[in-house]
């Protein structure tokens, strides 16, 4: 029987990816970006889709009111912007696409929709935006904010901020740019136009200063399931990020949701590929899954307490660890997130520190195995689901990409489930292949 063939994206952050480590692995000499130029090149050899950067704007400090645990790990930062990555990732790959994370609460939309045009420009038409509201109070607090505004109201601003650059994009006409000895014209300007938007939270003249750029647009991404969130990546993106904490069923039941909501919005919901964020853990033949060690748990432990004390805006520190979740922690961030821990507390008797010294990135399905057990699990998943791929965790898994590049995806192309050559040019039109 044929599998339904899926896309393969790899997530990863402009960081320190192989820390806790010795200081000289694969991924420790990333600051001038030759870690991350050798990786799209890995990438791009196995087929991937894409390369995707999650990024935000802090330094942790949420927890005990300190840096120490988040610095000590490198866990929110130290991190770079990964903008200006990307065309170095490009030079020397001609397919692989790029993603990075901008945050529509804190970036200027004119500068915005100018960087992501130059970018695409300088990739070939390769780039893609993911598109973020921000999450945590610091970031706040480094643009002259208090707080954040609430989640919905983020959402609202960041739709009428996705339709201007949109606007900004479009300002410029397919063809505008002539440069015609003959005439002497460089550029049509009957093709360039002001937008003249007023909105309720932005005004913008226009026209952008640039040229059109390959994709006009870049690939629009977003992560985010309530229900503002489902509506806004429905309404706006290209590739949607999933979790797999439902399992099949709750993946299925995203996908599905996705899409029905696109296909009420006027648009093709075969435009929208849903992408599930998983890690995955190849082991060789006969080997099982080791049990953490106790000083692995406690490196789990002081990141995901870092990136939940920020995420959430809750300081863990105030609180017993070791008893069942406390039923009356209030979180000024991610609700959904705290009310799952809390049931888990009250349902399972587990304790905070139970739930963070879990394996980082641990998804809820077990992609552990050999290359080809790991691959037939992936496959069964996405037969069930429909599509449309998988976000491979790679943030912390240097230590598998060989494995990955060299195993895992061999026996996905063998299967027929992922591509064995790129047939588009543009990372849109690589999305839509299938
Ligand atoms: C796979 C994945 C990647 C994400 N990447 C980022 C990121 O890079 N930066 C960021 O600020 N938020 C990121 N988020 C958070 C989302 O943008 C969103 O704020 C969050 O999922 C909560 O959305 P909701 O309230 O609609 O459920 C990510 C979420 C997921 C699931």
């Amino acid at each position: 029987m044929g599998h339904v063939k899926f896309h393969l994206g790899y997530f990863t952050k402009f960081g320190a990816t192989s820390w806790p480590g010795d200081g000289k692995e694969f991924g420790s000499n990333w600051i001038d970006g030759s870690y991350h130029k050798e990786l799209a090149k890995m990438l791009e050899a196995a087929k991937f889709d894409f390369v995707f950067f999650e990024d935000t704007l802090i330094v942790g400090d949420r927890y005990g009111g300190s840096m120490e645990l988040d610095l000590k790990n490198a866990t929110l930062a130290p991190k770079l912007d990964p903008i200006p990555l990307l065309p170095v990732m490009a030079q020397d790959t001609s397919h692989i696409g790029l993603i990075a994370t901008a945050s529509t609460t804190f970036y200027p939309p004119y500068l915005l929709a100018r960087l992501l045009s130059t970018v695409d420009s300088l990739t070939g038409g390769r780039a893609g935006w993911n598109m973020v509201t921000s999450s945590e109070k610091n970031a706040a607090l480094n643009f002259g904010m208090d707080k954040l505004l609430p989640p919905t109201v983020r959402y609202d601003i960041a739709d009428e901020y996705v339709d201007l650059v949109k606007q900004l994009w479009d300002s410029w006409e397919e063809g505008a740019l002539v440069a015609d000895p003959e005439t002497g014209v460089y550029v049509d300007h009957t093709k360039v136009h002001t937008v003249d938007f007023v909105g309720e939270h932005f005004r913008s003249r226009g026209p952008l200063n640039t040229v059109r750029s390959p994709q006009g647009y870049p690939v629009l991404a977003q992560a985010g399931a309530s229900e503002r969130g489902r509506e806004f990546s429905s309404k706006n993106a290209e590739v949607v990020l999933g979790m797999m904490t439902g399992g099949v069923p709750g993946m299925k039941a995203y996908r599905q949701d996705i899409r029905d909501r696109a296909e009420a919005q006027g648009r093709n919901p075969d435009d929208i590929k849903v992408i599930f964020l998983t890690p995955v853990n190849i082991l060789p033949e006969g080997v099982e899954k080791p049990e953490m060690t106790e000083a692995e748990k406690q490196v789990s432990f002081e990141h995901n307490i870092v990136m939940a004390s920020s995420s959430l805006d809750v300081d863990f520190s105030q609180y017993d660890l070791d008893v069942p979740v406390p039923q009356d922690i209030v979180a000024g961030g991610h609700t959904s997130a705290l009310d799952y821990m809390k049931k888990a507390g009250r349902e399972e008797g587990k304790s905070i520190r139970d739930l963070f010294s879990v394996g980082k990135g641990a998804s809820g399905m077990d992609f552990s195995g050999t290359a080809q057990q790991v691959a037939d699990k992936m496959m069964a998943v996405m037969d069930e689901v429909g599509g449309d791929g998988f976000l491979i965790e790679g943030s912390g898994y240097n230590r598998q990409l060989p494995q990955l590049v060299d195993e895992l995806v061999p026996a996905l192309q063998q299967a027929g489930a992922v591509r064995t050559e790129y047939t588009g040019k543009t990372l849109r039109e690589i999305l839509r292949e299938f």
